[in-house]
């Protein structure tokens, strides 16, 4: 009895995603193929794991292989493995949605694009920043046909879409183990970047630049025509002919040939890992690091490592030039394979880097592991310790040079990664100068270029003894910060730290060459030079002059400050919030408090400039004995400095109410006067 294919309806983000293929104006529609072949690749790699791990796995795992059946005649191409397969809730829920991880992303960036009007170069973008595997095929096909039969299942499933709004779903009693995704093509229309993919000398080619290192054989039935064989008897009599012929008659007579199908296997297979660098272009590492990075930019930087005497293992790295959307999600991955002895074992092993280089992509390849090992066992393992460690400095170390030889692709991965990468200098110890000697930071030196702490230390004026640097949540807010004004008074440069993560690495005691990073929000900054070590006494009398009013500002404001005190740090702003060295700054205050935890408050002190004409008049008015009246002006001292340093002010609307009192009571003192 046959049963009629249910027909289920696309999620609406996946239309709109089949809309974009079917419609695409991507260049690069060849691409498909590589698409397929990866996954009939990833499924091989799957089914071999699964039969070493689950014994009672009955397949037959001797002949794994990838076919391609292009049929000219009915416009098919047909990519078939005999890998893991899937399950029909397995099709459904992975050919039938988007149930990758970068869904939200996409279709956010699908949303905007569309509200744009999706215009070509958006479309353009959008595929080639998410790459949008088996979806793919709808660039070629005007129908997509998949049949696959899970290892150990004994019922496939079919799956079909003319990439409209619905596919159906239907059972394959008979169904080969393995996938099978039959492309009904489009027309040829080469102006639009789309081929004849049933010639076999396109496929041929495709295989070779997209595909070629696949570590399982890609076969295709190929016609060659070969001599015909002649039976013994046959031949004899001919041995015996020649003998006594001229050799130029022998060579007038056309041998006589036939048709015949061969099965090739159209890709070398080798490992690019194994191989010397100098036998591999750029363009097969290229393609590499799109297999194994699920990435469709190209690397920016490629490092090979081939590790002999105890540990032998050889390594392929790449460096990214574009970040994926997920860099900073929760469940971002670290992208390195590894593979035991040319075998795949797993991907995203994150034993064998650290986190905070998770945007680096690549495979490693251990000769000495056992075939199942497992991630416990990985985490235990000495060799793989050492290889972690080895991978790490390299990568470091080729950073640095990329810095020093090509500052132009450099900056591109600080642009990209550099925040990333500074995550090392809050964990990694051992790296911590390589790290620091790897990156760049703004500074006020320059408002473009970015500078190393070497650059910065050699610009350090004499008597100088720490890198200065600010943190917050901008560029300008750190600059515009009455903190920075002696600073710039005096030429001092100051680092602009303006990443989350810059606070927690600077604040965690860390040295350059000798040098402690001070913030210049925080502790005594004590700017003077000789010269004014002469007026040390006029400060000592202005200190005295201003003494009781510091006194009583701490009083009434001791909600809000832990002390006032005269600045130095100032000459524009009347006043400012300074932190204790240790203590934490208001941009840590509010990451933490963000994600969810509880502080107590922490006081700063008000530093105020005793040049400044606001805070002369209110000595004196101070002197004068009006005191309560200063209460509302006092409250206005500090919230002013709370908004200048680019903070919040706790209670903005009780501020805006004493500023309004404190203005009409100076029209009001203006009219009467
Ligand atoms: N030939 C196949 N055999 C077994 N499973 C497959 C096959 N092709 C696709 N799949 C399954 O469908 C999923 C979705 O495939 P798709 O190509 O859309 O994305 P992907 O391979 O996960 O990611 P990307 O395309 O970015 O590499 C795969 O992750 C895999 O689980």
């Amino acid at each position: 009895m046959s049963v009629a294919p249910e027909v289920h309806e696309f999620q609406a983000e996946t239309r709109q995603l089949l809309d974009l293929m079917v419609h695409s104006i991507y260049s690069n529609k060849d691409s498909f193929l590589r698409e397929l072949i990866s996954n009939a690749s990833d499924a091989l790699d799957k089914l071999r794991l699964e039969s070493l791990v689950d014994k009672d796995l009955d397949v037959d795992t001797s002949d794994l292989h990838i076919k391609l059946v292009p049929d000219a005649e009915k416009r098919t191409l047909t990519v078939i493995d005999n890998g893991i397969g899937m399950s029909r809730d397995e099709v459904i829920e992975l050919i039938g949605t988007l149930a990758r991880s970068g869904t939200a992303e996409l279709r956010r960036s699908l949303a905007e694009a569309r509200e744009k009007g999706l215009s070509e170069a958006a479309a353009e973008e959008l595929i080639g920043q998410f790459g949008i595997g088996f979806y793919s095929t709808f660039m070629v096909a005007d129908k997509v046909t998949l049949v696959t039969r899970k290892a150990g299942e004994s019922v496939g499933t079919r799956w079909e879409s003319t990439g409209d709004g619905t596919y159906t779903i239907d059972e394959v009693p008979d169904a080969p183990q393995g996938t099978a995704v039959t492309l009904t093509l489009k027309p040829v229309d080469t102006e639009n970047h789309l081929y004849d993919y049933t010639d076999k000398t396109k496929l041929r080619q495709l295989v070779k630049r997209y595909s070629d290192f696949i570590a399982w054989p890609i076969r295709m039935d190929v016609e060659k025509t070969v001599p015909v064989e002649k039976p013994e008897s046959e031949k004899d009599a001919e041995g015996a002919e020649k003998e006594d012929a001229e050799k130029e008659s022998d060579e007038k007579k056309a041998p006589e040939t036939k048709t015949v199908i061969e099965e090739e296997t159209v890709n070398s297979m080798k490992a690019l890992w194994a191989k010397p660098r100098s036998e591999v272009s750029d363009e097969e590492y290229q393609e590499f690091y799109r297999h194994v990075s699920h990435a469709w930019d190209s690397p920016l930087e490629t490092i090979t490592l081939q590790a002999e005497g105890t540990f032998e293992y050889q390594a392929l790295l790449f460096i990214p030039t574009q970040p994926p959307f997920d860099l900073f999600m929760r469940d971002s991955k670290v992208g390195i394979h590894l593979y035991v002895k040319r075998v795949f074992i797993m991907d995203d092993c994150e034993e064998l880097m650290p986190e905070y280089l998770r945007f680096v992509k690549g495979v490693v390849d251990a000769a000495d592991l056992s075939l199942n090992v497992s991630r416990e066992i990985l985490q235990q393992d000495r060799q793989i310790r050492a290889i972690r460690r080895r991978l790490t400095k390299k990568v470091i170390s080729t950073i640095t040079e990329m810095r020093d030889s090509r500052p132009e692709d450099y900056r591109k991965f600080w642009d990209a990664f550099g925040r990333v990468f500074k995550e090392g200098l809050v964990n990694d110890f051992d790296n911590r100068d390589a790290l620091l000697k790897a990156s760049v930071f703004q500074s006020t030196n320059s408002e473009e270029d970015l500078t190393t702490l070497a650059d910065y230390i050699g610009r350090m004026k004499s008597g100088q003894d720490a890198i200065y640097y600010m943190t917050g949540e901008s560029r300008q807010q750190i600059v515009n910060s009455p903190h920075m004004e002696a600073f710039r008074a005096k030429g001092i440069e100051v680092l602009i730290l303006s990443d989350p993560v810059d606070e927690m690495w600077v604040t965690s005691g860390v040295e350059f060459e000798g040098k402690r990073f001070q913030s210049i929000a925080k502790g005594a900054v004590d700017l003077d030079d000789d010269e004014d070590e002469k007026d040390e006494k006029a400060k000592e009398e202005q200190n005295k002059a201003f003494e009781e009013l510091l006194k009583w500002l701490t009083e009434t404001l001791s909600d809000d400050v832990s002390e006032t005190r005269l600045s130095s740090r100032l000459t524009e702003s009347p006043a400012c919030l300074v932190g204790d060295t240790w203590s934490m700054s208001p941009q840590l205050e509010k990451l933490y408090r963000a994600s969810g935890q509880t502080l107590p408050k922490t006081k700063r002190a008000l530093e105020l400039n005793p040049d400044h004409p606001l805070i002369v008049a209110l000595n004196k008015a101070f002197a004068d004995g009006e005191r309560d009246k200063l209460v509302p002006t006092a409250k206005l001292v500090y919230g002013m400095a709370v908004i200048a340093e680019g903070g919040e002010l706790e209670d903005p609307a009780e501020f805006a109410k004493v500023l309004a009192g404190q203005l009409t009571e100076s029209f009001a003192g203006g009219s009467e006067s």
